[in-house]
């Protein structure tokens, strides 16, 4: 009787990610990806947010367990206006319908600092999953548009070397009514909500709420757009593109309003991938790099991706928040003691950015944000 030779599909393959200090690799499980739990992503309610410092305090802790185990959570009663996400989501639209040569117009080779447009299958988050399949379009930080009004004029001298906006991307856009509105108006919002959470995050990290006040005057505040455009089953069926590859988030903490459309995917302890499907009215939130590094590894910097082959166009919306560029910071007093000394040297949040802007650029300025 002949022996039955079975191919055995290994149970988990090498997955390559960009780090700051170079490539690091993950085993990752070869089981499809299957829908997250309610406990290993939860929807937090933060609507306490708003409330006094018991509700704030009640809210922190919720906050602080999901930071600590996948590093992931949804948001609801986040007090971000609806006509803010839909005056983004329209300017969203209007900008990556345009022309490939109007879009070109506010490239992101025509700035220094990583703002504006990135073309589609320009630039690679993961060396292992190939070009993403996704045009973006972002915007950094510049003080006449601080919701909690600045003179630009007296921005301190530490600090102006670290402003990162560029005025081009709303020169090469004036011709799109309402775009430049659509951005700001968002931005500020989303802005406005960060500084409100990272007080929670103080208060989770059992510091005094006001205690990342003074390093969040110019925060990182990076607006992006992004855009997975459809494919036809066809394209579908052939492609070998994923939307956008592994990656981890760079700053403090990130806030991401996605459509309904689905495809972002979070990796496990155990190396599974596991869905954060969309939940109307919620943003998705996930931890940052540099907080990461600051809490020592307290809170989790957690690999996602987006996986995309759908037939219908997605769009996102993330914003990522950091501190002033300019301000060094060590891990934080509340994440060492004895038994847990600090792993990592100071190193400011400007400087961390950009040594993983300079890892991803493997073509100038094709950078994940
Ligand atoms: O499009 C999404 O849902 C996620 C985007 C993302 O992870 C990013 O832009 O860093
Ligand atoms: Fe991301």
């Amino acid at each position: 009787m002949a022996t039955e030779t079975r191919v055995q599909t290994p149970a988990y393959t090498k997955l390559e990610l960009r780090t700051a200090y170079g490539p690091v690799y993950r085993e990752v499980s070869t089981n499809p990806p299957r829908e997250a739990r309610a406990d290993e992503i939860p929807v937090i309610d933060i609507s306490g947010i708003y409330g006094d410092l018991e509700a704030r305090k009640e809210l922190a802790s919720r906050v602080k367990h999901a930071a600590e185990s996948t590093g992931f959570f949804y948001i609801k009663g986040h007090g971000i206006p609806e006509s803010a996400i839909q005056g983004a989501r329209k300017a969203s639209r209007d900008f990556f319908k345009q022309s490939e040569e109007k879009k070109l117009l506010v490239s992101k080779d025509k700035g220094k600092w990583y703002n504006g447009y990135t073309g589609n299958q320009t630039a690679m988050a993961s060396p292992t999953e190939g070009l993403d399949y996704r045009e973006s379009f972002a915007w950094r930080y510049e003080p006449q548009y601080d919701p909690d009004p600045k003179d630009p004029s007296a921005v301190p001298a530490e600090v102006k070397p670290w402003i990162r906006g560029e005025n081009y991307v709303w020169e090469g856009t004036d011709h799109i009514p309402g775009f430049k509105e659509g951005c700001i108006t968002y931005w500020q919002e989303c802005l406005k909500l960060a500084r409100r959470l990272v007080r929670i995050f103080a208060l989770c990290l059992d510091l005094p709420e006001d205690y990342f006040d003074s390093v969040t005057t110019y925060p990182g505040s990076d607006g992006v757009f992004n855009y997975y455009p459809a494919m036809s089953e066809e394209e579908a069926k052939a492609s070998r593109d994923i939307g956008l590859g592994s990656h981890t988030d760079l700053q403090c903490f990130t806030l991401l309003w996605q459509d309904m459309i689905g495809g972002l995917q979070v990796l496990n302890n155990g190396g599974q991938w596991i869905k954060a499907s969309p939940i109307e009215g919620t943003f998705v939130v996930n931890i940052g790099d540099y907080l990461m590094r600051l809490t020592n590894d307290r809170m989790k910097s957690t690999v996602h991706r987006v996986y995309n082959r759908s037939t219908v166009d997605r769009y996102s919306m993330p914003f990522f928040f950091g501190f002033n560029f300019n301000e060094t910071c060590g891990v934080l007093p509340s994440c060492v003691d004895n038994d847990h000394p600090a792993k990592y040297e100071p190193i400011s949040c400007g400087d961390w950015t950009q040594l993983r802007f300079e890892q991803t650029d493997v073509q100038p300025k094709v950078a994940v944000q």
